[in-house]
């Protein structure tokens, strides 16, 4: 117990001074109205913790807290023991609680520091909560284990749930102390064990023969003694059922009791009434008496003698705040009993002061032996009460109170009151007028420090957790950056280096697509004058033009290798010539894949029609081939990219299919281009596809339209002429206009310059035997002849002329069926280069197959991305958490830090009420 709160021996007892007693008073109102102030500050710092503790954060219970082993302190806390011991032991002198509080208040100094392990508690002495401490009955009613290890396995929120329960339990005493101090009256509880006088006693004290004793135990029920003063100056006997409910006005909460049957309740108690009120007229007169003297009003409450049965529920009764002092009798014959002893250790924690007033001494013989071995037993039963023992314990007769004289049953102002006697009235009264404050403060002063301390304890042990936690999310935070910022580089290096794959496969699709479409128009040049060509120069699309690629600044050495590889599929002319050669069905593969001659023999003058379509559609199918040529090359490039760019995923693993939109590709790009051109809409049906028609008929029956669309297209970047549009074919006029431009040299030359005017009749002849003449053609073309002929009037001139015309026909036809093929040869690859010119038919071409190598391997590309923004949204994610902790975990690192402040003020101010001050 606080040294504050004991008594010096020399000060009591004092004599009763009513002027004194009334200046006592009134300091005892500034107390009370200090401690009433405090017991709501303190109200509203369990209020605000359980506040918190059920929507902030919880409160954190470490098993150190319940079971208060040094070591186990020392390491939660983390605090500095050295310092705290020093500490501790430079107020050795002090008493132990000073000891400890000095302790705490250099801890709490210590806080501005904002150093945890400077507010660790004392490991030299451990603390578990008085007051605040879980009951564990609540979560575990039949568990077997200790404390400690329930605690430990309980979840947070139990944990939480069970100290919110204590707080609104500590809460509800704190209102009840509230109004206890706010009340006047004291009440002294009569107890002890059977039979040892406490009836007997409780007469003496009132001068009056009131409560019925015996030999035997008698008292069954409480009887509470009051100055019939509380009850409008009436004396009565109320009978209560429950002490709660009940109103001395209000008739319905007790039962009037006849004085006559007071025995009769008293012994058996047969209704099983909670309390007796019994209100009476002391014996003496209002400055003597002890039920009411003009400064404060007191209760006597005998009780049922201590046993098996009845100990609880005096213990129970004692806890009432409405006990301001308790009088345990002890008979002197028996010393203490187990029950009793239980009681005193017991209430000893909760009540201030217990007299002991050891009974019936006047049947003793040795006394001196009887008092040595009493207070051994209080020594060891109550050390404060030992302490005090010269104003708590008292050696008594009841039956023998006046001097020399035996029983009292009433007041008798004659005689004088034996020593013993009188001392125990006048430490009775010290304490209910003299001490009156602290004796109906002390308890509350006492649970308020108690409550006090505790938050103390568990704001301090909190607050070191949470500042702790704050520490290692901390650390947590500090390794998690370089984690994130890894991977925020990680993905744009994979980003970058996944787009320049793409970027490099695509200029690399086109570029292979223009070259090999170009060089195949070349070598249609070429074969159309030179014949075969064996050995034919592969399509210049090799390393070299490879390594233009790969060589670009942007491409890295990885990415070079992928298209430095062997594989690189540079097509062969042998793979060509195969192709070539399964076209036309046949097995031969040693011919030049593009040899028009070799493909397409001359079949002579009369088939010269049948010739051009024949050729025709080989040039057309000799494109188509090279055509298919690149998109193998895209698919086996877009293959080898789409794995490269898998690889760079974050996690290894399989790559997902590769599609390519050889279906779509056109009509996709026809709409995007379309609507990315204002609605400017291009019909195109052809689909594209790796079997595409050759030379179709209905498609040259539309030539004419298509190829404006796909000019008009074309020139605002919109068409995809395939090589279904190409129409080369030649007519008639085609050829003469063509041998005439490009042979009249030579022509003259056979002819002779006399010729020259039927060469030029010549020229404007209709081939013969070709049957392939448009009839009308043929007829005005007759008709223009004749019209020349007859401009000729001279007969012989006639004659002559017709002669000469006939052997420069015969000249002609010779010389036309000597060159026709290789003419015809030149003049379709000519239109041929041309329209692809105009139809700007590589680019497109080009265009076509990188959209389609840029659609197939983009997703990769997404992919590579996607994987990174969710690892990186992960981390993001998990940042935010830990910020959210962190934050949480500084509120409540800040929140009990002001806790520990307020808790220590608070204590401060409630220890220097100075009960004992004048
Ligand atoms: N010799 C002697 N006898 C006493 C003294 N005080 C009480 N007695 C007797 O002890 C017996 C019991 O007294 P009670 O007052 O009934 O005792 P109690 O403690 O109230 O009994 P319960 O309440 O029934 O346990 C009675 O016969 C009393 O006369 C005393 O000081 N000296």
């Amino acid at each position: 117990m606080d040294s504050s709160l004991t008594t010096s021996v020399d000060s009591l007892p004092r004599p009763v001074d009513k002027d004194y007693a009334l200046h006592r008073q009134r300091i005892f109102q500034e107390q009370s109205q200090k401690l009433l102030t405090f017991i709501r500050d303190t109200q509203a710092l369990l209020e605000d913790l359980r506040q918190t503790n059920r929507s902030r954060f919880q409160v954190q219970y470490p098993q150190s807290l319940w079971h208060p082993d040094p070591a186990a302190l020392s390491s939660t806390i983390g605090g500095s023991a050295a310092l705290l011991t020093a500490s501790a032991s430079a107020a050795s002198e002090e008493s132990p609680r000073w000891d400890r509080r000095r302790s705490l208040l250099s801890e709490v100094s210590a806080l501005d520091s904002s150093v945890v392990s400077d507010v660790g508690l004392d490991p030299t002495t451990p603390q578990a909560l008085k007051i605040l401490k879980l009951d564990l009955r609540l979560a575990h009613r039949a568990s077997a284990v200790d404390g400690s290890s329930l605690v430990g396995s309980l979840e947070q929120g139990s944990i939480a749930n069970l100290f919110d329960e204590q707080l609104a339990q500590s809460l509800a005493h704190l209102a009840r102390l509230h109004a206890r101090v706010a009340d006047r009256s004291s009440k002294v509880l009569v107890t002890g064990d059977l039979n040892a006088g406490k009836s007997t006693l409780v007469n003496a004290l009132l001068r009056r023969d009131i409560l019925p004793w015996d030999q035997q135990p008698c008292t069954m029920l409480f009887c509470e003694v009051l100055d019939a003063g509380e009850n409008g100056g009436q004396e009565a006997i109320h009978a209560v059922w429950d002490n709660h409910t009940y109103d001395p006005r209000d008739s319905g909460t007790f039962v009037l009791v006849h004085p006559d049957d007071l025995d009769d309740v008293v012994m058996d108690n047969p209704d099983n009434y909670q309390l007796l009120k019994v209100y009476t007229v002391d014996g003496r007169t209002d400055g003597d008496s002890l039920l009411r003297n003009g400064v404060a009003d007191l209760a006597l409450i005998d009780s049922p003698g201590l046993n098996r049965d009845s100990l609880k529920t005096t213990q129970l009764f004692t806890r009432q705040e409405e006990i301001d002092v308790i009088v345990f009798v002890v008979n002197s014959e028996n010393h203490f009993t187990l029950s009793g002893q239980e009681f005193l250790t017991t209430a000893g924690k909760e009540k201030a002061y217990i007299f002991i007033v050891v009974n019936k001494f006047d049947s003793i013989r040795n006394k001196d032996r009887c008092r040595r071995l009493i207070l051994e037993q209080i020594k060891q039963l109550s050390p404060h009460t030992y302490a005090n023992a010269p104003e708590l314990v008292h050696f008594v007769s009841a039956t023998h109170m006046y001097a020399g004289g035996s029983g009292a049953t009433g007041a008798d102002p004659a005689r004088s009151l034996a020593p013993e006697f009188s001392a125990l009235e006048e430490c009775l009264r010290s304490f209910t007028l003299e001490k009156r404050f602290t004796s109906k403060l002390a308890p509350a002063q006492r649970y308020l420090l108690n409550v006090l301390d505790d938050l103390l304890v568990l704001s301090r042990v909190n607050h070191t957790l949470a500042a702790q936690r704050v520490e290692s999310i901390n650390e947590d935070l500090k390794t998690a950056v370089p984690v994130y910022q890894s991977l925020l580089s990680r993905r744009q290096s994979a980003s970058e280096s996944a787009n320049r794959l793409l970027d490099a496969a695509c200029e690399l699709v086109r570029q292979v697509t223009l070259q090999r479409l170009d060089a195949q128009l070349r070598r249609f040049s070429a074969r159309a004058v030179d014949g075969p060509v064996l050995a034919a120069a592969p399509l210049a699309l090799g390393p070299a033009k490879v390594e233009a690629v790969t060589s670009a600044p942007s491409v890295s050495s990885d990415e070079a290798t992928l298209f430095a590889t062997p594989e690189t599929p540079v097509v062969s002319p042998t793979a060509v010539s195969t192709t070539v050669a399964e076209f036309h069905g046949s097995t031969e593969s040693a011919l030049d894949p593009d040899d028009l001659v070799a493909h397409v023999p001359w079949p002579g003058l009369l088939y010269t029609f049948h010739y051009i379509a024949q050729l025709k559609a080989f040039l057309l199918s000799r494109m188509e081939q090279e055509l298919q040529q690149c998109e193998l090359f895209t698919e086996d490039l877009v293959d080898r990219v789409t794995q490269q760019i898998n690889d760079l995923m974050p996690e290894a693993g399989p790559r997902k299919p590769v599609h390519i939109p050889w279906d779509t590709i056109e009509e996709d790009l026809a709409a995007a281009t379309a609507g990315a051109a204002n609605g400017v809409l291009v019909d195109h049906h052809h689909t594209h596809d790796t079997a595409r028609p050759i030379g179709d008929a209905d498609v040259v029956a539309t030539l004419n339209q298509e190829r404006l669309a796909a000019e008009d297209a074309a020139a605002v970047g919109l068409g995809f002429p395939s090589v279904s549009l190409f129409d080369f074919s030649l007519s008639l006029s085609d050829l003469v206009d063509l041998r005439f431009e490009f042979d009249a040299a030579h022509l003259l030359s056979v002819t002779g310059a006399s010729l020259g005017t039927f060469a030029m009749v010549a020229s404007k002849l209709p081939l013969l035997g070709g049957g392939v003449f448009g009839p009308l053609d043929a007829l005005a073309r007759l008709a223009r002849v004749g019209g020349f002929l007859g401009t000729f009037t001279h007969r012989g001139m006639r004659y002559l002329t017709l002669a000469g015309a006939a052997l420069a026909g015969a000249s002609l036809v010779v010389y036309l069926t000597a060159d026709l093929d290789r003419t015809i040869r030149r003049r379709m690859v000519e239109r041929l280069q041309r329209q692809s010119r105009t139809l700007r038919y590589a680019e497109h071409q080009s265009h076509i197959l990188l959209h389609a190598t840029h659609r197939a391997v983009r997703p990769f590309v997404w992919d590579v991305q996607t994987a990174y923004q969710h690892l990186i949204e992960h981390e993001e994610r998990e940042r935010a958490q830990k910020l959210e902790k962190r934050f949480v975990a500084e509120e409540s690192r800040d929140y009990y830090r002001a806790l520990i402040k307020k808790s220590d003020i608070l204590s401060r101010l409630v220890n220097d009420v100075g009960l004992e001050s004048e």
